[in-house]
């Protein structure tokens, strides 16, 4: 019998062109910075290479153990995600500080006193940094629903809202194509079961929860602000979720307080993700995994650097709201690691709520070098 062969018209994968319907407006380029040519005091922290996943696990999850148990950070290569990609979250981040008003910016507040809560914008001069000086940050960081592929372009600044879909398209490229296969890494040193803490990412059945997606701006502070908090522009603190992704830029601004208690920059690797692991994951496996010292310093910085405009783009990635933050059943866990809480264990969610609220804003116990919160009789530090 002869078989009838029905070809069917070929069907455009993509608008084509600059006026098709779905294609956002063009946006300014970010002028990306030259990585530095001064040599500065470099941390020298490892590098997890995901295109050896499928081959070499083991050796991956020996470096992710060293990394953890050692620095708290580390860069991620091989990921998969075009260099064009990355640089274009810059370009839209750009956009998020300089193509909107400070009227527009003023009704897209995040609710961070009133909710403790990220959703938003976070302007300068909010924090405390030192010695009366406030901050010069400003961030925007888009609260995405978890589990729901679509969020409502509407409530973003109108100079935004064309590139809300690239926005949540790339962070959920990052978290495909990094968090998964880290999380992954990380149940393996912590002897959980594959698949343990994404399970706990993705919070199956619980709607409400949100991750952050963060595009941040630094200003430069005025050369008397800066004496005053000796270049500080981003008090040292450990990250309020699990586990964080910094997209690296060539700005050297970036000090991680490494184990021999210097703080050092974290380098410009580019096409690199910095991961670092945050309260929520270092309360659960007992402070065995590091959730380290971090901080943003620019004075003693590559001085062909000092005077640029620092701009990031940042991925924070909660636990599910309900996760309380005890122990991980772990053999490994419980063997090595403390008890962190000596009353109420607060849960993922509460953790970031009060957390938030009081980040720059509420008075801790004074210290020379750093200041000290207690919540539920965990001490955490606040680096000046
Ligand atoms: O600016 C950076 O590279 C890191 C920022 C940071 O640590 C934070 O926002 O928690
Ligand atoms: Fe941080």
């Amino acid at each position: 019998m002869a078989t009838a062969t029905i070809s069917l018209p070929s069907q455009p994968t993509s608008f084509q062109g600059a006026t098709a319907p779905c294609e956002p407006p063009p946006l300014p380029k970010w002028e990306k910075p030259p990585d530095t040519k001064e040599y500065a005091d470099w941390a020298d922290i490892l590098t997890v290479n995901l295109s050896l996943y499928s081959s070499h696990k083991e050796v991956l999850v020996e470096t992710v153990r060293t990394a953890l148990q050692r620095d708290g950070f580390f860069y991620v290569v091989g990921h998969g995600i075009p260099l064009e990609k990355i640089e274009r979250q810059f370009d839209i981040a750009k956009q998020a500080f300089d193509a909107v008003s400070l009227e527009e910016k003023l009704k897209h507040l995040a609710p961070i006193v009133e909710k403790g809560c990220y959703g938003g914008y976070k302007l300068v001069k909010m924090w405390e940094l030192n010695h009366g000086v406030k901050d010069s940050i400003e961030h925007y960081d888009f609260n995405f629903l978890r589990d729901s592929a679509s969020d409502a372009v509407a409530r973003h600044p109108k100079a935004l809202r064309p590139y809300v879909p690239e926005a949540r398209g790339f962070m959920d490229e990052l978290r495909q194509s990094v968090l998964r296969r880290i999380t992954s890494l990380i149940d393996a040193v912590l002897d959980l079961p594959e698949g343990t803490l994404w399970d706990l990412h993705e919070g199956k059945g619980l709607k409400s929860t949100r991750d952050l997606f963060r595009y941040q701006m630094y200003n430069p502070l005025s050369k008397e602000e800066a004496k005053m908090t000796n270049g500080v522009m981003l008090n040292g603190h450990t990250d309020i979720g699990a586990i964080t992704l910094l997209v690296s830029q060539p700005v050297a601004g970036l000090q991680v307080l490494m184990p021999d208690d210097v703080w050092r920059y974290v380098k410009y690797k580019e096409g690199s993700i910095v991961v670092n692991i945050g309260d929520q994951l270092s309360l659960k496996t007992g402070g065995i995994l590091k959730g380290t010292m971090h901080r943003g310093e620019f004075i003693s910085p590559p001085s062909d650097q000092v005077h640029l405009r620092r701009l990031g783009v940042f991925y924070f990635v909660d636990f599910a709201g309900h996760t309380p933050l005890d122990l991980f059943p772990s053999e490994t866990v419980r063997e090595r690691g403390r008890i962190m809480f000596q009353d109420h264990v607060p849960t993922a969610e509460e953790w970031r709520v009060i957390r938030t609220q009081s980040y720059g804003l509420a008075k801790f116990i004074k210290g020379e070098e750093y200041d000290v919160e207690i919540i539920n009789g965990a001490e955490l530090r606040h680096y000046h």
